[in-house]
């Protein structure tokens, strides 16, 4: 059975705020607490044996779920103690959730905080808006070990950012869908291991909020499939500007295209002397006339611009491959300081953040935002790379990533994956779909990887069995 996209859907904290208004009219909001209280104290009970527990419990609904895991953990024989930040307000859910908690509440003290063996975080969730107080910041600071529930409080749902201070959970548990920020840096780093709950929302009122974030999880797009009468050209033609003096990035963006399934991947080489290309692989093939030439050959749609190109070969080649109208997966020397005019027409472009902020200026805190309005702007995907790669289409859909591995960070690697990108785009898939497609597989051969150190021509080597992986995946 495929995979339902909605699957990998990552709701905003205000989408969520919707969808549990839209659940509420057919499940009872005081339910889904009770539901929500229960996963998280049923991971608790699975991660942790019974010690002193005190819950932090905030005045919203993210407190009214803490108090009934105050309520089951104490019904589990756990010692527990409620320090309360606030008073719910009165008739609310939490409100409801704060009275079934017949035993006693402490207010806020740094030295119960620090005498716990377990601190569970329920004071702010999805609806945390402004910087934490600072007398709120230095009870966290004493938790020596903490769980969140939903979120860390002081993490931003929606973009990961910190709103001046958030602990660093070992445990998160969020509920329905993870957001977007349980995955964007720095926020990722505070969320430890997340656990996502299904606390009885039904699935149809996802229908009620315009999605437009996504996990990238195969099943979210779909590979070509290979036909019995396949041929090459069919299968799709990968073109790379080789550059005169750096020659390694266009080989190995050239070697990852031939090994993830590329029909046929040639070289146009921008100086005279070819020999570096010619002896590289035996199935390269190398360009020996004039770009304006080799353009004359409709099925050379697809090139990579920009591994490995100086300032000048790109200015010599980007605006003819655009003029003719070309595919083009533009990468490295292609990011010009202050020369975005230069990229308008690219089909997929693949900065790191340095590249990008070159071309784009600084990213503030909400790099989705961002990234979105660039590739509405240059009307092109863009792939925001780095640990949370981010892959936002003109159409304002976007997809996180996180399949992939610090084994990716080494000198190359980002060659590997224009490689990729450009072959799935050869063989006829989408921008954005092929962008996601090669991100993913680009992950999957780093994991590959027998080692924990592998070069980026290992990487390389793995593309094939990384997209047989994915293909298997999407079912
Ligand atoms: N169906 C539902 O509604 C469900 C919601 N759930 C929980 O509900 C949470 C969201 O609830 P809420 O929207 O009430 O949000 P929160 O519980 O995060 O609380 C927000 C409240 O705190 C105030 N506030 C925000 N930032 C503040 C700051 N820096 N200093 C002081 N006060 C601040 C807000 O004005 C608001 O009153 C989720 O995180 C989740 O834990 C769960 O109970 C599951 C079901
Ligand atoms: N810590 C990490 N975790 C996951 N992926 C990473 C990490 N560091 C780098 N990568 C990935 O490795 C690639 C590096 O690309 P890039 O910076 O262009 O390198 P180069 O220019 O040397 O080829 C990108 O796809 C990036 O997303
Ligand atoms: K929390």
């Amino acid at each position: 059975m495929m995979q339902d996209r909605m699957t990998f859907a990552l709701p905003t904290p205000k989408q969520m705020e919707k969808i549990d208004q839209e659940a509420a009219k057919t499940i009872a909001a005081s339910q889904l607490m009770e539901n929500a209280g229960w996963c998280v104290t049923r991971e608790i009970l699975r991660h942790y044996s019974p010690c002193r527990t005190i819950i932090l419990c905030g005045p919203g609904n993210n407190g009214g779920d803490g108090y009934v895991v105050a309520r089951l953990l104490a019904k589990e024989g756990w010692p527990v103690t409620v320090m309360a930040f606030g008073s719910p307000k009165a008739g609310s859910q939490a409100d409801s959730a704060a009275m079934q908690w017949m035993e006693k509440t402490i207010s806020p003290s740094e030295n119960d905080v620090a005498q716990a063996e377990l601190v569970i975080d329920a004071i702010f969730g999805a609806g945390l808006k402004r910087d934490l107080d600072p007398s709120i910041v230095a009870i966290l600071k004493k938790a020596k070990r903490l769980v969140a529930i939903d979120i860390p409080s002081g993490v931003d749902g929606a973009t990961g950012a910190i709103y001046g201070y958030a602990p660093h959970a070992e445990l998160t548990v969020t509920f329905f869908r993870a957001k977007p920020g349980h995955y964007l840096f720095p926020g990722k780093v505070h969320i430890g291991k997340l656990v996502i709950k299904d606390i009885g929302i039904p699935l149809r009122v996802l229908d009620c909020v315009p999605i437009s974030t996504w996990l990238n999880e195969p099943g979210l797009w779909h590979l070509p499939v290979s036909a019995v009468d396949d041929y090459k050209y069919r299968r799709g033609v990968v073109s790379i500007i080789g550059g005169a003096k750096v020659t390694g990035a266009a080989r190995l963006s050239a070697l990852s295209a031939l090994n993830s399934g590329a029909g046929l991947v040639c070289i146009f080489p921008t100086r005279q002397d070819t020999t570096i290309y010619s002896l590289s692989s035996p199935c390269l093939m190398i360009d020996h006339h004039d770009l304006e030439t080799v353009l004359h050959d409709q099925r050379r749609q697809v090139w990579v611009c920009g591994p490995g190109l100086t300032e000048n070969e790109v200015k010599e080649n980007l605006p003819q491959l655009l003029a003719s109208k070309r595919h083009v997966v533009a990468d490295a020397g292609a990011f010009l300081p202050g020369q975005s005019h230069l990229l308008k027409g690219v089909s997929i472009m693949t900065p790191h953040i340095g590249e990008f902020t070159r071309v784009f200026g600084t990213v503030e805190s909400n790099r989705i935002q961002k990234v979105q309005q660039v590739a509405k702007d240059m009307e092109c995907v863009v792939v925001l790379k780095g640990p949370d790669t981010i892959i936002a289409g003109p159409d304002g859909r976007v997809a996180i990533n996180q399949h992939a591995s610090s084994r990716l960070a080494t000198a190359g690697s980002g060659d590997v994956l224009s490689g990729v990108i450009a072959t799935f785009l050869a063989a006829g898939m989408k921008p954005w779909e092929a962008a996601c497609a090669g991100v993913w597989v680009h992950g999957q051969a780093a994991l590959l990887c027998k080692h924990d150190w592998p070069s980026a021509e290992m990487i390389a080597g793995h593309m094939g069995k990384a997209r047989d992986l994915a293909k298997i995946s999407e079912k």
